[in-house]
């Protein structure tokens, strides 16, 4: 894929997820990985809802600008450490729902996703029948560090799930390429919701 065509993917996919509602203010950054050592990412502080491919910028694999004087997504570490960690991986969504922000506030280690149909979107066998505990981290406005806390989770946990939750900030989605971590992104954040209603329904 070329930078152009990425930026044009990746602008789509803020207007995308802005009409969602899952981005509100500035919140949110989105990439596609074109290579080893090159990396498709909104630049920091840019709207969603009105995202052009301007907004998108490269960076190195270690998230380095490549462009002189311009400035990255403040959290582009986080989506290096996923390219990293995952040969697999061609793109990363990062969103603020409402869904996403409430229960993390409330959860521990993870929150569990069980019975749900949209679990198929998720590894682990083509049936609902599956159990997926999404992690959650605590926020931290030390990027660094909590990257080298994503890793220690990583590492203890080789075969969690392809996305995390970041406590009362928001989750991390990623796929081969755009449209599967949209899919998967839609079918997460469909189940937290669902997650969210049956908690103040059965209060
Ligand atoms: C106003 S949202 C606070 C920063 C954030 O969490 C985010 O996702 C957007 O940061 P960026 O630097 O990518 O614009
Ligand atoms: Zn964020």
């Amino acid at each position: 894929m070329t930078f152009d065509d990425a930026a044009l993917t990746i602008a789509a996919s803020g207007r995308h997820m802005d009409a969602k509602g899952w981005v509100p203010a500035t919140a949110g950054n989105i990439s596609i990985r074109l290579g080893p050592e090159d990396i498709a990412i909104t630049r920091s502080g840019r709207h969603k809802g009105q995202m052009v491919p301007a907004d998108v910028m490269l960076v190195d694999g270690d998230g380095a600008s490549r462009e002189a004087g311009a400035r990255p997504s403040y959290e582009t570490l986080l989506h290096c450490g996923i390219y990293r960690r995952f040969v697999e991986a061609g793109a990363v969504l990062h969103g603020h729902s409402i869904a996403n922000t409430v229960l993390s506030r409330r959860a521990g280690a993870s929150i569990r996703l069980a019975g749900y149909e949209l679990l198929k979107a998720f590894p682990g066998g083509p049936t609902h029948d599956t159990v997926v505990d999404l992690p959650v981290l605590d926020n931290d406005q030390d990027i660094p560090r909590l990257q080298r806390a994503v890793d220690a989770l990583w590492d203890d946990a080789p075969d969690a799930p392809p996305g995390y939750v970041i406590r009362g900030h928001g989750v991390y989605v990623w796929g081969a390429d755009m449209h599967a971590a949209m899919t998967r992104l839609e079918a997460l954040e469909f189940m937290l919701l669902c997650h969210l209603e049956e908690g103040r329904h059965s209060r």
